[in-house]
């Protein structure tokens, strides 16, 4: 068959990209690649499909850390076995006018920074929010999954803001809004089931439409399914005796195809420190051996505790449960007194105060099944799988932060700093496209980082230079010190030795107490936007009111200087990529 013969709907260069690529692949891995795209498929298909075609119900997902997609193509899944006509789509990728032809919309949305929409779709809810871009969706029934933790004071903010602006728009709400807390799984999935009855189901005789192949027909990896990975290397990179060490790790990776690339990051499943496990079993006087379940999975209270179960914050269920069986007053009081009253109180308190304060003994099961679950946390990778295929690198930072005039330290930083080489890290791949390299080898980009946020760049710079391409690289690094704090300094001066780095501006904050990391760019503006002529991307990485401040400075130096309104044509072009934590 000719190229010809096949009416494609890529361009000539696409074509030839894809053909070149598919004379690469062995048989097996032509086979991972149709089950991966088969998988995708269920978004590809709703924004390729005519506006007539398009399947009754939109699942719509908005997301950064992936629970509300994985929640959505489950739903999706499970609306195709009952032979509803479903289409999964992030909510990023989906336009406002679009749904006025839909028959039903389902949203499953996050709340995340400070009660804002998940950052990918915020075009989206601030389209809806406009009574300019607005569509009518008169008469499109709609249902509102809102996920969020109730430790953060816009709870779910995301979710109501938009169950409101759809009926407001003329919707008709199916069902209720359901706010889920961190343990979002049960109550997530009880709503979808009732959801699923009052969707529009086949006429009888027809055959429900066959379950779509997923990415999970290749070996994956996510929260629930974590790989357990070696630790090869844990080295200090920052000065000894720094307050806030940070480390290098190498992790084995011996499973092939492991879906990420510079840019992406993994989630990290962390291990409560034994000495906290220790004291939380101490004062509640329970025996560690007890038998316990998690997510229906059978194993010991220590091992609940120690890899699956918050020993930080109690949460709300947490705190109604203590409260009523130590039966203290004050615990009581902060219960009934509402919303405000209880978060003050959750503010004094970690599970290790309230367990030793207000002492009570409790039944090991319902102590587990009350417990927020363990969060995990994402950490860029900070090498490219282009140069090491079997290992997979991390920049991680000790996190400390201030308790009720204590000084504690982050679980999962902890954790990762102390593990030794043999010990084992449960982990999985966490895409993050919008940080990702364009595909164009010779746009330019200015990588702008603080502290750890140059563990992608390190991975960047390695995925070209293994593919033999030769972008030009602008590198913006801040620290704390010159002699001590120079992340990867050997890598980057190589780098820029053989010409890989273009360009390497540092600014270190003890060294230079006043100089700001925009100040390199600022006072390089013509260079800069020169960069910005030739087609250059900005990535920022690191500390987010480090980055977000260098990003106001940089915003209004280059609206001055290449006139009003750039940094936003900048930011519409998908030019500025963030990575801020
Ligand atoms: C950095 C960060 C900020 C968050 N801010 C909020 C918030 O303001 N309100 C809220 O209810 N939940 C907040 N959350 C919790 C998330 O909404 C919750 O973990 C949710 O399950 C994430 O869903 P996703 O994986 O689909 O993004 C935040 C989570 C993170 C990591």
């Amino acid at each position: 068959m000719t190229d010809h013969a096949l009416a494609h709907p890529f361009s000539e260069t696409q074509w030839h990209r894809l053909h070149s690529l598919l004379d690469e692949l062995d048989g097996r891995q032509a086979l991972w690649l149709s089950g991966y795209l088969a998988g995708q498929s269920t978004d590809f298909m709703a924004t390729s499909q005519p506006a007539d075609k398009r399947p009754a119900v939109l699942i719509a997902y908005a997301t950064e850390t992936d629970n509300s997609r994985l929640l959505a193509q489950r739903f999706g899944e499970q609306c195709r076995e009952a032979g509803v006509a479903a289409d999964v789509q992030d909510l990023a990728r989906v336009r406002p006018r679009q749904l006025a032809k839909q028959g039903a919309l389902v949203v499953i949305t996050a709340t995340h920074g400070d009660g804002d929409p998940p950052e990918p779709a915020l075009p989206f809810f601030e389209a809806m929010m406009d009574d300019d871009t607005a569509p009518n969706i008169k008469n499109l029934g709609f249902a509102v999954l809102a996920l969020g933790d109730s430790t953060y004071q816009h709870f779910c903010t995301a979710g109501r803001q938009l169950d409101a602006r759809l009926e407001a728009l003329g919707g008709e709400r199916v069902l209720e809004r359901q706010e889920c807390d961190v343990d979002f799984h049960a109550p997530a999935q009880a709503w979808l089931n009732r959801l699923l009855d009052k969707l529009p189901k086949p006429a009888s005789g027809t055959t429900p439409s066959a379950p779509a192949i997923t990415s999970r027909s290749t070996p994956s990896h996510d929260k629930q399914h974590p790989l357990r990975t070696e630790v090869l290397v844990n080295q200090r990179l920052s000065a000894p005796g720094r307050t806030s060490p940070i480390h290098h790790l190498e992790l084995a990776l011996e499973v092939p195809d492991f879906p990420v690339v510079p840019g992406d990051a993994v989630g990290v499943l962390a291990d409560n420190p034994p000495d906290l496990v220790a004291a939380v079993l101490d004062a509640t006087g329970l025996n560690g051996e007890l038998p316990v379940s998690v997510n229906g999975t059978p194993q010991s209270l220590v091992q609940a505790l120690r890899q699956h179960r918050d020993l930080t914050i109690p949460g709300g269920r947490f705190l109604d449960y203590w409260a009523e069986l130590s039966g203290h007053a004050t615990l009581k009081e902060a219960v009934n007194g509402g919303t405000r009253t209880q978060r003050a109180l959750l503010k004094r308190h970690q599970v290790l105060d309230l367990v030793r304060d207000y002492p009570a003994r409790p039944d090991a099961e319902t102590l587990v099944a009350t417990m927020r679950p363990l969060q995990p946390r994402l950490y860029d990778l900070a090498n490219s799988l282009s140069s090491f295929d079997d290992e997979l690198h991390l920049t991680v930072k000790s996190f400390h932060y201030g308790f009720n005039k204590r000084r504690e330290t982050g679980i999962a930083s902890r954790y990762l700093l102390e593990l030794q080489p043999g010990d084992s890290v449960r982990l999985y791949p966490h895409r993050n496209p919008r940080f990702h390299l364009p595909d164009d080898p010779e746009i330019p980009l200015v990588l702008i980082a603080e502290g750890t946020g140059i563990a992608p760049y390190r991975a960047f710079l390695q995925h070209r230079a293994a593919n033999g391409q030769h972008t030009p690289f602008w590198l913006v690094f801040a620290e704390q010190r010159f002699e001590d704090d120079f992340l990867y300094q050997l890598a980057f001066q190589e780098a820029r030795d053989n010409g890989l780095l273009a360009r390497v501006d540092t600014v270190f904050h003890i060294d230079q107490p006043h100089r700001a990391l925009a100040d390199p760019l600022v006072e390089q503006i013509d260079q800069l936007a020169e960069w910005l002529e030739r087609g250059a991307h900005l990535y920022f990485c690191g500390d987010k009111d480090s980055l977000t401040r260098t990003e106001a400075a940089l915003r209004e130096n280059i609206d001055a200087h290449l006139g009003a309104g750039h940094w936003k044509q900048l930011s519409k072009a998908k030019r500025l990529h963030r990575n801020l934590y």
